[in-house]
C-alpha cells in the first residue's frame, strides 16, 4: 500500500462533492453560499493563503469578498467591519486571516464574528460544540481536514493511542476533541512536556503541530505509526518543510502526510465545506 497520504487527491475529491452540491442548490434556490475574507497588512504567507481561499471559492461556485486592510487598521475599525459582515444576507462565512497585528486582540475579533458565520470554527461557541460533539457547530478547518483524511484513507481511529504535539486553540485542542469523538485515546504534548520522545513513541497516530523544521526523527516514533504533519516551516535551504523529518522516518511509518501536499491543502477545502454548511443552516 502507498505510504504517502495524498492531500491534493483527497482535497480534490471533497471539492468536487462541494461543487456539485453548490450547483444543485443554486438550481433549486437561485442562491449561492458567500464567504468574506479579511486580511490585515502585507504578510506574504497570509496573502498566499487568502489568494488560495478566494480562488477556491471561484472554482466551486461560491461567492467571495476580500477586504484587504492596512496593518494600521484599529481594533474598532475591524470590529465595525465584522458587525457589518455579520448582518450581510449574502455572506454565510466570515474569517479574519491570522496572524493579525499585535495591537488588535485576536480573541476580541474572534468573539465578534457571529458564531453562525464563524466558518473557521474558532468562536468559543463552536469550540464548545466541537468538544461536546454537537454536529451543528463549525469544526476548526485543519483538525477537521485531518479527521477527513484519516477516514477517507480507511485509517482506524477508534481505540488507537493518539499523541498531539501542540496545544493551540486552532489545531491542538480541537484536534483532541475530534479524536476523542472518534474514540481515540488522546494525549496532548507541548513545550513543557517532559520526556517527549517517550510519549510520542507510544503513538499509533502522531500529529505534530510544533512549528519546528524536521523536529520529529525516527527515534521518536513507533514502528508502523500513522504520522500527520501540520508543520509549515522553512529548512536550511529555505525550502518548505514540515515538523517531521520525512526522509528519516519514512521507513518506520505505515502512513505519512507530506509537506507540501498534505494537511495544508485540506484546511482550505474544509473551509469551503463549512461555508456550504453555514449556507444550508442559515439560508435554506
Ligand atoms: N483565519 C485563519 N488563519 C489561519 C489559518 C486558518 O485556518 N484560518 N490557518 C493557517 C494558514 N492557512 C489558512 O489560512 C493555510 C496554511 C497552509 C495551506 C496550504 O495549502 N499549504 C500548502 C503549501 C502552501 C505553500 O506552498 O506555501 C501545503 O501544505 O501543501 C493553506 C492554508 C494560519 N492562519
Amino acid at each position: 500500500m502507498k505510504k504517502i497520504i495524498d492531500g491534493r487527491k483527497i482535497s480534490n475529491a471533497i471539492k468536487e462533492e462541494i461543487k456539485k452540491e453548490v450547483t444543485e442548490l443554486k438550481e433549486k434556490t437561485g442562491k449561492i453560499p458567500g464567504l468574506a475574507v479579511v486580511l490585515l497588512g502585507e504578510n506574504q504567507a497570509s496573502k498566499v493563503y487568502v489568494g488560495s481561499k478566494i480562488r477556491t471559492c471561484e472554482e466551486l461556485g461560491i461567492f467571495s469578498e476580500k477586504y484587504h486592510l492596512s496593518e494600521k487598521t484599529t481594533e474598532e475599525e475591524l470590529l465595525r467591519l465584522i458587525q457589518t459582515l455579520n448582518k450581510k444576507e449574502n455572506i454565510d462565512g466570515i474569517l479574519v486571516q491570522l496572524p493579525i497585528p499585535n495591537h488588535i486582540s485576536e480573541q476580541k475579533i474572534i468573539d465578534a464574528i457571529s458564531y453562525k458565520k464563524d466558518v473557521d470554527g474558532f468562536h468559543p461557541i463552536n469550540v464548545g460544540k466541537t468538544l461536546i460533539g454537537d454536529k451543528t457547530g463549525f469544526k476548526s478547518c485543519t483538525p477537521y481536514g485531518i479527521i477527513e483524511m484519516l477516514k477517507r484513507e480507511n485509517i482506524e481511529i477508534s481505540g488507537k493511542d493518539a499523541v498531539i504535539i501542540g496545544r493551540s486553540n486552532i489545531v491542538g485542542k480541537p484536534m483532541a476533541s475530534l479524536l476523542i469523538a472518534e474514540s481515540a485515546t488522546v494525549q496532548i504534548c507541548h513545550s513543557r512536556t517532559k520526556d517527549l520522545a517517550e510519549k510520542t513513541k507510544k503513538a499509533d497516530i502522531l500529529i505534530s503541530a510544533v512549528g519546528k523544521a524536521k523536529f520529529i526523527k525516527k527515534d521518536m516514533i513507533k514502528d508502523g505509526a500513522v504520522v500527520i504533519d501540520v508543520g509549515m516551516n522553512r529548512d536550511e535551504n529555505n525550502k518548505l518543510c514540515g515538523d517531521v523529518d520525512f526522509d528519516d522516518v519514512y521507513e518506520k511509518v505505515s502512513r505519512i502526510t507530506p509537506v507540501p501536499g498534505g494537511v495544508g491543502l485540506m484546511t482550505v477545502t474544509m473551509l469551503m465545506k463549512n461555508t456550504l454548511l453555514s449556507f444550508k443552516n442559515n439560508r435554506l
